[in-house]
């Protein structure tokens, strides 16, 4: 093997291992957040309140935007991903209500 091509090795292990880091900061914090989002559906079905709350998603959704910008992440995949996740948490309300 060449120098450049060790060096090259070293600089993917390097990233690999930041990437496995962030992976997992990354499912502790839906952990945290769905234990969250749990709590509020139970709220929720217990007061007999709606699963969704269209207003506080558009709000959500705008910060996020603004926050991806801010940290060089396309606005739009942040968008679809916050997306995914809520409709996830909607689910689990109505599951809660049934
Ligand atoms: C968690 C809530 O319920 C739903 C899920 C949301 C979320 O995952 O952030 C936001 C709004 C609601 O549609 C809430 O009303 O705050």
């Amino acid at each position: 093997m060449t120098d450049a091509v060790t060096r090259a090795a070293e600089i993917l292990k390097e990233h690999r291992e930041s990437i496995d880091r962030l992976d997992a900061i990354l499912v502790y914090t839906l952990g945290e957040r769905f234990k969250h989002t749990q709590a509020v559906g139970k709220l929720k079905a217990e007061h007999d309140l709606p699963p969704s709350d269209p207003d506080r998603e558009a709000r959500q959704i705008a910060r996020l935007e603004e926050l991806a910008l801010a940290a060089d992440l396309d606005p739009e995949f942040a968008k679809s991903f916050l997306q995914f996740i809520i409709q996830e948490v909607i689910q689990h309300h109505r599951k809660h209500q049934q």
